[in-house]
């Protein structure tokens, strides 16, 4: 079936005018469903033109990182590559030498010892240089790889966040591009191969009995492998559209831990069960097995029966030969021609495979982002200090003035901005808490007032200055933000807390400080390893077939190295609270957002935790999100009300009751919970 799809339709009005008509193939493989563009994407010399320069420039690094290492693996790749085609000379060398022996039914003077010690210490050579490569390898993939990872993590670092979010941004990974490098030297390792035993193949054939034997043993290779290349050469997309596989993957994940207590409480074991094998009823004969492994086992029978009666062509040419003349063949020719041929056979068949695997090596390398990161969020030259001199003293916390400004995020799907036309002042030190309905765009102001994000349009101006003329590392170092989106660091809690003020993270005293005001500090007293518990550490255990079920000892030792401290999403945002505390031991902060952190704390450690940062105002401008919020309105300065991205209300406790508006609404509603 083929269908028409125009390109892009959300393009530019600039690319619609011309805009350019793409088609493709639809084909079904079991649950799978193939779309195979009809047009090729770039042709091959032009992506490997492409890719070049940015392999070269790779591969010169990894070079100039560590030269002795790059040249050792580079010859483990040229090893590869010739060391059969020794092999295969030296045996036919050998086989030579004992057919003579055989004919002549005499040894002396025959080179049989000479062609049996050469390939004697080539194999043990072979056998030095294989165990030395398997020794080798290791080290240095991994010294190569973390190479690649420290590149790549440098790169994704430096992003920043509209800029990791948009489109087409995201870096390749390090494991990709290894794979990718990998796939491209394998690829040369082959051509090489190849090259070296059709060369040897050819020679050995001369002497033998033409070249016409040589030349017949590639045609079948070269045709099955030339006939499953045209596939690959295409853009395609590949989804699963079979709803009974879709719903007996979304019914295996009840087995595993995450809904337990549901299939318990609820009983749904049984349902689970049935429903399962009413979808695996449904699903019938539909194959499920791998798409390219359904899609290599469905070739054209008779191009089938034709390839492989094509492979008979040497030994048919051979045998013809003999009966027109005896003498053509010898015995050991035969031998050492089908010995090559069958192997070259072989590395044809496994070139043409990693072609396959080159075009896919090409183009992840292609998406190698090589230039410098080029962030959204530009940076300012003015250096911005909480206070004229550095000093704190004196100093009275950021101010901010907004003025119509409009944002969505980018790539977003809703077609309304996060931010429509936000005007407001707030002043320097004062306590804001913004309140609203779920999306009303509480976060996203958060977000803008720390320059996370900037606007899409409108400006935002800090102490009185656009905040784009700022250094935005002098912005963040003078703010501090406690969401519910930090995350609990995988490593130590004093580490976790400590980086909060990153230059005294091995202060043990101020990250205790720092714990207790958060009201991490209980639960870090509990803890048999306290400060240096690692929460959410990277763990890798393997074990196998052990004897006695879970009764061995390494089974329970692989129990051991398994366990991870639990602690409850409360525990949680006191550690992540307390990273905040030690942010304000800085002396930089001048403004502090706080969204909504208090979610998953009980109503005490909320109390505890809004005192503690009221109790750290001074010097301070405060914004706080919250659904809760009582305690707040008494103490803010300026209640913020949003609805749908915009600002909707903006005064003071009484001012906003005496409008009975949406703010009075949201109030009343949680006054009326504790009548
Ligand atoms: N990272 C994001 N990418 C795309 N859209 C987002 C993102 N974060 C928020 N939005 C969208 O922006 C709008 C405003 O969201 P925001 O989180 O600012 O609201 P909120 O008032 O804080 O909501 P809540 O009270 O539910 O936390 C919503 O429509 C939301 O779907």
């Amino acid at each position: 079936m083929l269908v028409q799809i125009p390109s892009d339709s959300r393009k530019t009005s600039k690319l619609d005018s011309n805009e350019k008509v793409y088609t493709y193939e639809e084909r079904q493989f079991g649950i799978w469903k193939l779309f195979m563009a009809k047009e090729a994407s770039i042709s091959f010399i032009q992506e490997a033109g492409e890719t070049l320069p940015l392999l070269t420039k790779l591969l010169a690094g990894i070079h100039s990182a560590m030269p002795d290492l790059f040249l050792m693996f580079m010859f483990c790749q040229l090893w590869d590559s010739i060391h059969h085609v020794v092999e295969i000379y030296l045996s036919s060398l050998l086989l030579r030498q004992i057919e003579a022996v055989i004919v002549s039914r005499d040894a002396r003077g025959s080179g049989i010892i000479f062609a049996l010690v050469a390939r004697c210490l080539f194999v043990a050579v072979s056998s030095c240089v294989q165990w030395w490569i398997a020794n080798i390898t290791p080290i240095q993939e991994s010294k190569i790889r973390t190479y690649l990872h420290l590149e790549m993590m440098q790169k994704n670092l430096e992003m920043d966040m509209p800029t990791s979010q948009a489109a087409g941004q995201q870096n390749v990974s390090a494991s990709e591009l290894w794979r990718a490098i990998k796939h491209i030297l394998m690829f040369f390792v082959d051509v090489i191969s190849v090259i070296s035993q059709t060369m040897l193949l050819f020679s050995l054939s001369k002497d033998a009995g033409g070249v016409v034997f040589a030349g017949l043993s590639l045609v079948r290779p070269l045709l099955s492998a030339i006939s499953r290349q045209g596939f690959f050469r295409k853009g395609f997309l590949i989804h699963m559209n079979n709803e009974d596989f879709g719903r007996m993957k979304s019914l295996e994940k009840f087995s595993n831990g995450t809904f337990r207590q549901d299939v318990i409480s609820y009983g749904l074991a049984e349902w689970i069960l049935k429903q399962y094998i009413k979808a695996f009823n449904s699903l019938g004969n539909t194959p499920i097995a791998d798409a390219w492994e359904q899609m290599g086992s469905k070739t054209n029978p008779v191009r089938q029966v034709l390839e492989d009666t094509l492979g008979e062509l040497p030994m048919i040419y051979c045998s013809l030969n003999l009966i027109l003349d005896p003498t053509s063949f010898s015995l050991a020719s035969i031998a050492i021609l089908h010995q090559s041929a069958s192997r070259l056979k072989g590395s044809v068949t496994k070139l043409f495979y990693t072609v396959t695997r080159l075009r896919t090596g090409l183009s992840t390398v292609r998406r190698i982002n090589d230039s410098k990161i080029d962030n959204l969020v530009k940076d300012g030259n003015a250096a911005y200090s909480p206070s004229p001199k550095g000093s704190m003293l004196g100093k009275t916390g950021m101010e901010f003035d907004l003025r119509d400004v409009c944002f969505s995020y980018p790539g977003a799907e809703k077609v309304t901005p996060a931010l429509s036309n936000v005007s407001l002042h707030i002043k320097p030190g004062s306590v804001v808490v913004i309140v609203g309905e779920n999306g009303g765009g509480k976060s996203t102001l958060i977000r803008i007032l720390s320059r996370i994000y900037d606007p899409n349009s409108g400006d935002v101006l800090i102490d009185g200055r656009p905040s784009k003329e700022y250094q935005i590392s002098d912005l963040h170092r003078s703010s501090a933000i406690l969401s519910q989106d930090n995350l609990i660091y995988p490593l130590s809690l004093s580490e976790n807390i400590g980086l909060g003020y990153p230059d005294a993270h091995l202060d043990a005293a101020m990250i205790e400080k720092s714990a207790q005001e958060g009201g991490a500090a209980d639960l870090i007293g509990k803890l048999a390893k306290g400060f240096d518990t690692y929460v959410e550490p990277y763990i890798n255990v393997y074990h196998h077939n052990l004897p006695g079920g879970g009764q061995h000892p390494l089974a329970k030792m692989a129990v051991e190295l398994r366990k991870t401290p639990d602690l409850s999403g409360g525990e949680k945002q006191r550690i992540v609270a307390a990273r905040t505390f030690m942010r304000f031991k800085s002396g930089n902060v001048n403004f502090v957002a706080v969204d909504e952190p208090s979610a998953a704390l009980d109503a005490e450690g909320e109390y505890q935790l809004f005192q503690s940062l009221l109790s750290n105002r001074e010097g301070k401008t405060m914004v706080f999100v919250t659904h809760r919020f009582g305690h707040l309105t008494k103490v803010a300065d300026q209640i913020i009300c949003m609805k749908e991205g915009a600002v909707v209300e903006s005064g003071n406790h009484p001012e906003l009751m005496g409008m009975d508006g949406e703010y009075a609404k949201l109030y009343n509603i949680q006054a009326k919970a504790f009548q």
